[in-house]
């Protein structure tokens, strides 16, 4: 009898613990933000978050006002909404709101890259060599070489004797591929040619050419699974693919190959420089360099996909960026003609660009959501704009997503509409002016994030961006299959993860321009 009771009572015991641990006894303490701790134990509102942010986020916002927290797969997310607030988030200490062990946990599960011990000094250079190379001076260098890359890849797309043949494709997979690979090959090199002679020179291209496209399509694989791996919902067939795809990856980016590589930019060896003299070991560092080809590719080819079909779609707006492209290349001395030299984009050229700037902010605007999370390290007061104070927990998370921001019809009337010069005032300067509630906001548009962790790479983003429009419009005539076709919706599963990518591809045609 009496084991019969010790029995029931460790039951009892272990229901309490998991129910605990479930986190099925947190209530909203006198201060906190209101809770939404949803119907399922520990899963709390995890389905419908991950169905689509923007809706669920949105009924929140409704039901609960500018900051709530949210039970989301065992943790606590605190959102915040307003974006007068958002300072109180991006601009904290890290002693109170840090990203590392948070992100740390991401990548560690992503992309198998675990040198935690010494991540502050890590984080530190990746800051100064991304300072060095990816702006200034060191941005003259990448803009060349992506040039160079650029203008190899898109030429040799359409071959050579061909005249002027209509080539078709779908836009998304065209964009992404082209960028992908001019965007690889300038960071992480070039085949080094056998010989000194043109044969060896074309051979070492060749090998470029295919090497690149090969790893573009393992990519896209891999970029599928992202959203459940990173969600840690893959299913076992997942789980194996994405494991077969990283030793991919280790091996074909491996430090070794990568020493035998031409033009690697000091912004991969740099960092690879630092890694091996802090002792890390070389299969680390070959994990290392898949995490930057993720940051570095994952993000730009979408957002050239959105820039081009926008503007194919708006006829208005591809005139004015058409008209703005040639006077550059007037301006510049410079002529598309047949047998003429390539053209010679210059980062100063890129910088007198204003309508296509503003084209690409607002593609940004309306296709980029990051979800930017900070661990709560301690217990810790949140005083938003309006001077109201909350209290977080400990262990808890806090969130902002910019996005609701990006179409909040307030900020930006008619939100949902691409409009190329809503960046742009009447004397042709950078437009950011942008209000709620009459005042003046810091933070209207967040496609790069902010603080600490906004990403070091967007002048050069930015730039390949521009670049790859410039030669596009330069270079070929454009045209989509179906002018009527509809623009296509954004696929809800990746809100969160940067740039956005389209529920379905839309085709296209394109052929030399003489
Ligand atoms: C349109 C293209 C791009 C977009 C929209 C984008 C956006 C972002 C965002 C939202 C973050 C996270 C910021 C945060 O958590 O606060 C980020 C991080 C990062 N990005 Fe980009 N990015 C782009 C292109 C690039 C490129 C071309 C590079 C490098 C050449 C790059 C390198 C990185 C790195 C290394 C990080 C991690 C920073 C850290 O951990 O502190 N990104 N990016």
């Amino acid at each position: 009898m009496e084991s019969l009771v010790q029995i029931l009572l460790a039951l009892l015991l272990s229901v309490i613990g998991a129910l605990y641990l479930l986190g099925g006894f947190r209530r909203r303490r006198t201060g906190e933000p209101p809770l939404e701790k949803g119907l399922i134990p520990w899963l709390g509102c995890v389905l419908e978050f991950r169905k689509d942010t923007v809706k669920f986020l949105q009924r929140m916002k409704a039901k609960h006002g500018d900051i709530f927290t949210v039970q989301l797969g065992g943790f606590y997310f605190t959102f915040i909404t307003d974006p007068q607030s958002f300072g109180a988030v991006v601009k904290e200490s890290r002693a109170k709101l840090d990203f590392t062990n948070f992100a740390d946990q991401l990548v560690e599960r992503v992309f198998g890259y675990g040198a935690v011990e010494i991540k502050h000094k890590f984080f530190k250079n990746l800051q100064t060599t991304s300072t060095k190379h990816l702006m200034g001076d060191g941005l003259v260098v990448m803009t060349q070489a992506m040039m160079y890359n650029l203008q190899n890849l898109m030429l040799h797309s359409v071959g050579s004797g061909n005249g002027k043949v209509w080539q078709e494709s779908g836009l998304f997979a065209y964009s992404y591929n082209i960028v992908f690979r001019a965007g690889y090959l300038s960071l992480f090199g070039n085949e080094s040619p056998k010989g000194t002679g043109k044969e060896s020179v074309e051979k070492a291209k060749e090998i470029d050419l295919q090497h690149s496209n090969d790893l573009f399509w393992e990519f896209r694989k891999y970029d599928q699974l992202f959203p459940n791996l990173a969600y840690g919902v893959l299913g076992p067939r997942g789980k194996m693919e994405a494991e077969r795809l990283k030793r991919l990856f280790w091996n074909m980016l491996s430090v070794q190959k990568m020493k035998a590589r031409d033009n690697v930019s000091g912004w991969v060896s740099d960092q690879q420089q630092v890694r091996a003299e802090h002792g890390m070991q070389e299969f680390m560092q070959d994990r290392f360099m898949f995490l930057l080809l993720w940051a570095s590719q994952g993000n730009t080819g979408p957002s050239a996909f959105w820039l081009l079909l926008y503007l194919m779609k708006h006829p208005e707006a591809m005139s004015a960026v058409r008209k703005e492209v040639e006077e550059i290349l007037k301006e510049a001395g410079q002529e598309v003609k047949p047998g003429g030299p390539l053209i010679d984009l210059s980062r100063d050229m890129l910088l007198k660009t204003p309508i296509l700037d503003s084209a690409v902010e607002e593609t940004l605007r309306l296709t980029t959501a990051p979800l930017l999370t900070r661990g709560v390290m301690e217990d810790m007061t949140i005083i938003m704009a309006n001077g109201q104070e909350y209290k977080i927990r400990e262990g808890d998370r806090v969130s902002v997503f910019p996005y609701l921001v990006h179409i909040d019809p307030e900020v930006h009337p008619d939100p949902l509409t691409f409009k190329y010069d809503r960046f742009l005032n009447a004397d042709g300067s950078r437009k950011t002016d942008f209000y709620k509630d009459g005042k003046k906001l810091k933070y209207y548009s967040m496609p790069w994030g902010a603080g600490t962790t906004m990403c070091p790479g967007r002048f050069f983003a930015t730039n390949e961006l521009k670049q790859f429009v410039f030669l596009m419009l330069s270079y070929f005539d454009l045209e989509l299959k179906n002018p009527n076709e509809e623009i296509p919706s954004i696929e809800t599963r990746r809100w969160g993860f940067g740039s956005m990518h389209p529920d379905r591809d839309i085709q296209f045609r394109y052929r030399p321009r003489i």
